[in-house]
């Protein structure tokens, strides 16, 4: 996250870090949410290659063990079928990780809410990205989880000329814009919207522009979780 502020910890519950194991040690490579106990919603492009993945629950400083973490390993990838990973502006950039075992919900570790499936949100509606992603362009990770402020641009102006233009489609969102972006390491993490007084997971990070994480008019675009519910319950359904 480029700007902002570091989050309150455990502010947001949902958030996990998603690492793979590198020789004897694990590394934070993306974000995710956890949805259900035993899932996370994260992105395709973070788990499209095959490592040893293991998800941290309630996690804030990522570099130290604060004692509220929960360590769970990772028994299945479910990527979208649809994804390429040769091109992230066809969308379909979304996955779900079963775990291998059930999160314990307190006070640190909460279920992220899903829209209704369909859901668009108006433009400047107020969201938050949060991640322990790159701090600037080319920086390094954040130890501590950070927050931003990056109100929604609607599809109309996020696609237009000067913008993204048809490299973002309408199963994606758009937030920020400004000096605040989501940067490396934020992928996969959450886009936390308010509706109706309450946090919604409305979208899943997803990229940034090529030539700087908080490029002009280059807002960060997010897969728009609204636009795969009935895909998410099938895969619960079925394995
Ligand atoms: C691995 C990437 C697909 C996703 C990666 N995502 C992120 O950094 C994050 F955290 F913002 F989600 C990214 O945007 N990286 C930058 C450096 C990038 O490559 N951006 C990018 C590449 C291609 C396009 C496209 F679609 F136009 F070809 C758009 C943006």
């Amino acid at each position: 996250v480029v700007g902002g502020e570091v989050a309150k910890p455990n502010s947001w519950p949902w958030q996990i870090s998603l690492q793979y194991k590198s020789g004897s040690n694990f590394h934070h490579t993306c974000g995710g949410t956890l949805i259900k106990r035993g899932w996370v919603m994260t992105a395709a492009h973070c788990v499209d290659r095959s490592r040893t993945w293991r998800v941290v629950l309630g996690d804030h400083n990522i570099n130290s063990n604060e004692g509220r973490e929960q360590y769970m390993s990772v028994s299945r990838v479910h990527l979208h079928p649809r994804w390429n990973s040769n091109n992230v502006a066809g969308g379909y950039d979304i996955a779900l990780l079963r775990l291998s075992s059930e999160a314990t919900l307190n006070n640190y570790v909460q279920l992220g809410t899903l829209p209704p499936s369909g859901q668009i949100l108006p433009h400047n509606n107020p969201c938050y990205i949060t991640g322990w992603g790159r701090t600037q362009t080319g920086g390094s990770l954040s130890a501590n989880l950070k927050q931003a402020y990056l109100p929604l641009v609607d599809y109309r102006t996020c696609s237009s000329y000067g913008w993204w233009g048809s490299t973002v489609k309408d199963t994606m969102v758009c937030a920020g814009g400004g000096k605040d972006s989501g940067c490396q390491g934020d992928s996969g993490g959450p886009l936390n919207c308010s509706v109706g007084g309450k946090w919604v997971v409305h979208g899943v990070t997803s990229f940034v522009s090529s030539s700087g994480c908080n490029a002009y008019r280059k807002p960060t675009v997010f897969t728009r979780a609204s636009a795969y519910i009935s895909w998410m319950n099938s895969v619960h359904v079925g394995k």
